[in-house]
């Protein structure tokens, strides 16, 4: 592909994005597959299967298994209510450093398919680049490390699944360990704490407003942990993007939610596709309480160079990569 091609490539991934803002519909006749991870050494093989099948067919599976336990999850998602629970003059003395995935933001992120703020805050560690960014033990006591605890565990649940899928991909195993490695500076994946706000009164009937508007990921793999009884989530096949028919995706505690990022769409030439997904507002009758998410980004590091087994696109790095999309999503920053 020429540069203008691959150029154009880009453009078009925006074009599509910009036209998912519509609220389409609802079925739940789509299956989010759940993979066992358990034993995973000795069924390394059938869980590599399992995953690329999953991963081909829907995009979205869930990890049970995983090794992370809920009590550890628990213990984060409590170290994120606090953290955002601070004031806001103490958040704000740590704001996001956009080009760098690292810091705090508020209803700063303007998603394409919307054009409007995502209604919420977040607070992102991208571990060479926190410098300035954490809040003092006086401010929350605890907080660097047990985050930067629980980037490690995610890590490795998310590089156990990456293994898998550089099988089926004709790579060695241990390639895209080597190309997300955290001792090195170029390393850019992100722990994402996500707070959607409280629904006001007043907004409740106010459905052109979304909690996170309908996007795909730009990482290879994305992690994703949820509370219980704060549902919202819903995601869309994006070879089945013309149907615009949406499926909510339960918070289950027990499960890791995972989607296939741009990224790793790029790398396998296009044989793990990546999938539309949003976080709605509450309608009328729903839970209208605030919303609790962590995410986890595996981008491989900005040195590395993204080529698929079939070069089907030019080899390009990942900072490159995700410089351009970046760009295209935050606004005032
Ligand atoms: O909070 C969620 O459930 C989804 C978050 C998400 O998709 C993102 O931050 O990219
Ligand atoms: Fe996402």
């Amino acid at each position: 592909m020429s540069q203008a091609a691959a150029a154009s490539h880009e453009l078009s991934e925006l074009a599509k994005e910009s036209r998912m803002g519509a609220m389409g519909s609802v079925t739940t006749a789509r299956e989010v597959r759940r993979i066992d991870l358990g034993d995973f050494d000795r069924r390394k093989a059938e869980i590599a299967d399992q995953l690329w099948d999953a991963a081909v067919d829907v995009g979205f599976f869930q990890l049970a298994n995983h090794g992370i336990d809920l009590a550890r999850m628990r213990g984060a998602f409590a170290m994120a209510e606090r953290f955002f629970a601070l004031p806001e003059a103490v958040k704000a003395q740590y704001p996001l450093k956009k080009a760098l995935n690292a810091g705090w933001e508020s209803r700063a992120q303007v998603r394409p398919s919307t054009g409007t703020p995502d209604q919420k805050e977040s607070y992102q560690i991208t571990r060479p680049h926190m410098d300035g960014l954490w809040p003092t033990e006086d401010e929350l006591a605890g907080f660097q490390a047990a985050m930067l605890d629980f980037e490690a565990r995610s890590w490795q649940v998310a590089m156990r699944v990456l293994s898998c899928f550089a099988l089926k991909l004709g790579f060695d195993s241990g390639f895209f360990t080597r190309a997300h490695d955290p001792a090195r500076p170029s390393y850019q994946s992100t722990l994402r704490l996500l707070h959607y706000y409280a629904i006001a009164p007043e907004a409740q009937t106010q459905i052109d407003l979304w909690r996170a508007g309908a996007h795909t990921d730009f990482d290879c793999l994305t992690l994703l942990y949820q509370r219980q009884g704060q549902g919202g989530l819903e995601v869309l096949p994006g070879k089945e993007m013309e149907t615009q028919a949406w499926t909510p995706v339960p918070p289950d505690e027990d499960a890791i939610t995972c989607n296939i990022g741009d990224m790793l769409m790029r790398w396998s030439d296009d044989q793990l596709p990546s999938n539309f997904h949003r976080v709605k507002n509450p309608l009328p009758g729903d839970y209208m309480g605030p919303r609790y998410s962590i995410a986890f980004f595996a981008q491989a590091n900005r040195d590395a160079v993204i080529e698929g087994p079939g070069r089907k696109y030019p080899a390009i790095t990942a900072g490159d990569y995700l410089n351009q999309r970046v760009a295209a999503n935050f606004k005032g920053y």
